[in-house]
Order: structure tokens, then sequence, then C-alpha cells
């Protein structure tokens, strides 16, 4: 699963072994040797931490192969993805230094005491005189983590940590990793309201549908904070950005082209609205039990609001037949879904976001040969159509408004500013959407977003660079 790189310290034996033998057995094995160095040299024997792109291989094909090489210790495996991680990805530093008596007297008690009256008298001061001003909170039940499911709240922390590194060093917003020991819709619901004072905004992360709908709901009618939820919103911008750009290169228009979602879950239900919002005619979505389709009947509400569109094509089906045909394929439900022979069955310079993490519902060895465009949520591959694109800007730009809420018309802005940084000139089917180190991302995001909550009334402040 995903791109592993090991550090594999070694200790040969000279007189028995030679490096070549073991470059041999690491490459034959489906190693990639990207460096080596030497930590303890020798005559007869030497120690040294070789470097290797093991690919999707994992670990255990590598360990068989020198096993077998005679002379040779494995000293130590190392994944520097696990290097990464050790003890968190994230830490809190102070503002200021506390460096005497007088220092301490000012941020601690007693001086503190007259900021705490002051925002006692009027509340909104929280958002000058603390950290409510530039921190949002990344809130996860752990419930829908990546393609990877309910893997829990311990294990779905190292997304969370990932994603506050993300903001803050992309735009600049302190984020805290929230994980909720609890899937019960009305204690998260209690518990976010509860603990919301501090933050300056919500992020919502990977909280299975249907139950993300209602915590995004209500906690959106009952605090005037913005209430985000990263997978639905974010997803759904993003695809918005990469689909008005593929359109451009493949020279379709976005109310001519038959678009299948597959995987009608929190992205999926809002990839499905704002589609529909920007003009697509043609629609079908697609989950587990095959198409949903206009006239149907189900439990789920959302897909209840999805049977009741006139765009939504009646005739039900199976994925394999709803693709056929399609000029736009969106997946954000399971890897490995799909092979070559599905693909090669869409019109012709077909578009596909294969956009499960982490592994995409086709893998792109398999897919290009057969359509124009292609994406991926991944940033190993071209075309990375990755809600990360759009939290950090986003969110930048509802804290510097304050922002009582996120609209329709900031995500559909959000959306079209992602879209204009790539330049005609620029624009090709290997680049449809920004990288997310393209500076131009955030500023852009931030600026739509601001203008666009100005003009509707939502903004509870303009920003100095506004005026
Ligand atoms: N690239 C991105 O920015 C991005 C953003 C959000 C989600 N994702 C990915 O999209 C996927 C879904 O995320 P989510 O938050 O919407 O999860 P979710 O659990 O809310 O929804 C997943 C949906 O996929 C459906 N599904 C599962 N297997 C299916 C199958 N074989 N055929 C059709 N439908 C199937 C489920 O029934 C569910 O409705 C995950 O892999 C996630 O990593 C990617
Ligand atoms: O975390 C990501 O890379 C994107 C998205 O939020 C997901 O859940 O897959
Ligand atoms: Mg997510």
């Amino acid at each position: 699963m995903g791109q592993t790189s090991l550090i594999l310290r070694l200790e040969m034996d000279h007189s028995r072994c030679s490096f070549g033998e073991v470059a041999t057995a690491i490459t034959e094995a489906g190693g990639d040797i990207t460096s080596i160095d030497v930590i303890r040299p020798g005559k007869e024997s030497s120690i040294r931490d070789v470097t290797v792109d093991a690919g999707d291989h994992g670990e255990k094909p590598f360990l068989e192969a020198l096993k077998n090489v005679k002379g040779l210790k494995i000293v130590n495996v190392s994944d520097r993805t696990f290097l990464a991680h050790l003890g968190g990805k994230i830490s809190i530093q102070p503002t200021l230094p506390i460096k005497n008596r007088d220092d301490l007297s000012r941020v601690y008690t007693p001086g503190v005491a007259r900021v705490c009256e002051a925002i006692h008298e009027d509340p909104k001061k929280a958002f000058s005189l603390t950290v409510k001003r530039n921190t949002v909170a990344v809130i996860s039940d752990g419930t829908a983590v990546l393609g990877l499911g309910d893997i829990g709240p311990y294990a779905a922390a190292p997304v969370m940590e990932g994603k506050a590194m993300l903001f803050k060093q992309l735009a600049g917003v302190d984020a805290f990793p929230i994980c909720l020991d609890t899937k019960d819709t009305e204690e998260i619901i209690r518990t976010i309201k509860a603990i919301s004072p501090i933050f300056g905004g919500i992020n919502l992360e990977d909280i299975s549908s249907p139950r993300c709908f209602e915590i995004e709901r209500r906690l959106s009618e009952e605090l005037s904070i913005p209430i985000f939820h990263d997978d639905q919103h974010g997803t759904a911008v993003v695809v918005i950005a990469g689909l008005l750009n593929a359109l451009k290169v493949v020279g379709k228009r976005i109310d001519q082209v038959k678009v299948v979602v597959n995987g009608i879950g929190a992205a999926g239900v809002s990839i499905c609205k704002m589609l529909l919002d920007a003009g697509v005619t043609l629609l079908v979505p697609v989950d587990r039990e095959g198409a949903i389709v206009r006239g149907g009947r189900y439990d789920h509400p959302m897909w209840s609001w999805l049977a009741e569109q006139h765009q939504v094509q009646p005739e039900p089906g199976t994925l394999k037949d709803a693709i056929e045909g399609a000029d736009v394929f969106i997946g954000v439900s399971r890897g490995g879904l799909l092979g070559a022979e599905d693909v090669r069955k869409m019109a012709e310079r077909s578009i596909v976001f294969a956009m499960a993490n982490p592994n995409p519902e086709i893998a792109p060895e398999e897919a290009l040969p057969h359509v124009a465009v292609f994406a991926t949520g991944r940033s190993d591959y071209p075309n990375q159509i990755n809600n990360v694109l759009v939290f950090p800007g986003l969110f930048r730009g509802a804290l510097d408004c304050r922002a009582k809420r996120i609209s329709e018309p900031m995500k559909l802005a959000a959306a079209r500013a992602i879209a204009s940084v790539v330049t005609e000139n620029e624009l090709n089917d290997q680049y449809i959407i920004p990288s997310i180190f393209n500076e131009h991302v955030v500023p852009k995001v931030r600026h739509a977003v601001i203008e666009t909550a100005i003009l509707t009334g939502l903004a509870g402040r303009i920003p100095p660079d506004f005026r």
C-alpha cells in the first residue's frame, strides 16, 4: 500500500560477500537503491545504511532476498514513513518568551485576569485576544479514514496530524487534531459544541456517511463559526476545479457530458450536488448496490434527494453498465474497482478522476492508455485532485474575514480560483490542477472566499487588504 522507502542497516563480512551481491539481491527483489551511507567502514567488515525505494512491495521480499546472501547480517530495518511519524507531526510553540517575573505577570496571573474580564464583557474579543483568531480543530471519529474505513480514533490521528501540518505550512493556520472516541451522532455534536469556544473554525474529517450530514448540519445551525466537512466540500470544490480544466483539455462542455460518480458517501454526495450546480445535465450516481436512479426509493436522505433530480438518469444498472459511453468518471469509493476493459468502454476523450485513497479505483498504468485525462488523489502521480488544495486557503479566508459560515457561492468561487491558477498556456492533460506547492493557490482561494463572503453579507470583519 503506497510507496515504501526503507533504510536497511547491513553488516557485511568482506571475506564472504561483496556489495555487488547485496545490490543485485535488492534489485532482483524489485527495489531501487537511492543512497548508500557507510556507517562503520572496515577492512574485514563494514556497516552501511542502504536506502531502498521499495515501491508497493513492503519490506518482506527484501528481507527474504538478503537472508540468502552469505556473510550478510541485517542489523536493522526502518521505514522512512514511520520515522517521519515518530512522536507525532506537530507541536505547540509559545508566541513570546517568558524570561522574568515581569513577563510572567503579564502573560499569566495577575495580568491575564484583566484580559479575561475584557473578554467576559465582550465575548467577541476572544477573536483578537486568544488563539481563536487563528485556530481550527480538525475533528474525526475515525469512521471513514481515507479509504481505510472505520479504523477508530487512535488510528485516525496520523491523518488529522497531517491535515494540521498542511494547514500551518500552507496557510499559517494553527490546526489541532482531535480524535473522538464515540460514534454517537448526538454525543459528537455535544462534544464539538462544548469545545468550540477556543476554535475559530471546525474542519470535520473522515466521519462516515450518512452521520456526517446530520453532524455538519446541526453544528452549522447551532454554532456561529464556520463548520466544514472536508471530505464532502473540500473534495467537491477540488473536483469541480479539476473538471472545469479537464473539460477544456478534451474540448467538451459541462452541460453536454455524461458523468458517473462512484461512491455516494460523504464526498460523492457533495460532488453530485456541486456538479448539478455547475450545469451537468446527465448524472449517474453509483454505490455498492448499483446506480441510484431517478424515481428510486432510498433510506439514505441524500440518495432520496438525488432520486428527485431531473438530471439523474432513470435506468438501473451496475457500475460496469453505467461507465459505458460516459465522458467523465469520478471515483470516491474504494481502490481497484475498475480495469482497463471498463475505461475502454467510455466515450472518446474520456476523463477519469480515480480519487479513492490511498489506492485509486483504477491504477494509472491500466487507465492511461485509454483515457484523455487521468487524475488521482495521490501526490506521487500527476494531476493530484486532493482536498488539500482547498481547506488551507478556504479557512485562511474564512478566519481572516470571520465568516459566520461557508456558503455554496464561497465554495464555487474557491473552485474557480483553483482552476484559474493553471493558465491557458500551461493547461494540458498532465496539468489540469495546480500543485499544492504552487504559491498562488492559497492566496487565490483566500481572496475568492473573502470577496464572496463580503458580497453575500457573511463576513464578520473586512480584512485590511480589502478595505
Ligand atoms: N482525493 C481526495 O481529496 C479525497 C477526498 C475525500 C475522499 N477521498 C476518498 O474517497 C473515498 C470515499 O471517502 P468518503 O469520505 O466519501 O467515504 P464514505 O465512507 O462517506 O463513502 C464511501 C462510499 O463509497 C461506497 N462504496 C464502497 N465500496 C463501493 C463499491 N465497491 N462500489 C461503489 N460504492 C462503494 C460506500 O457505500 C459509501 O457510500 C475514500 O477512499 C477517500 O479516501 C478522496
Ligand atoms: O486525506 C486525504 O488525502 C484526502 C481525503 O481527505 C481523504 O479522506 O482521502
Ligand atoms: Mg478525509
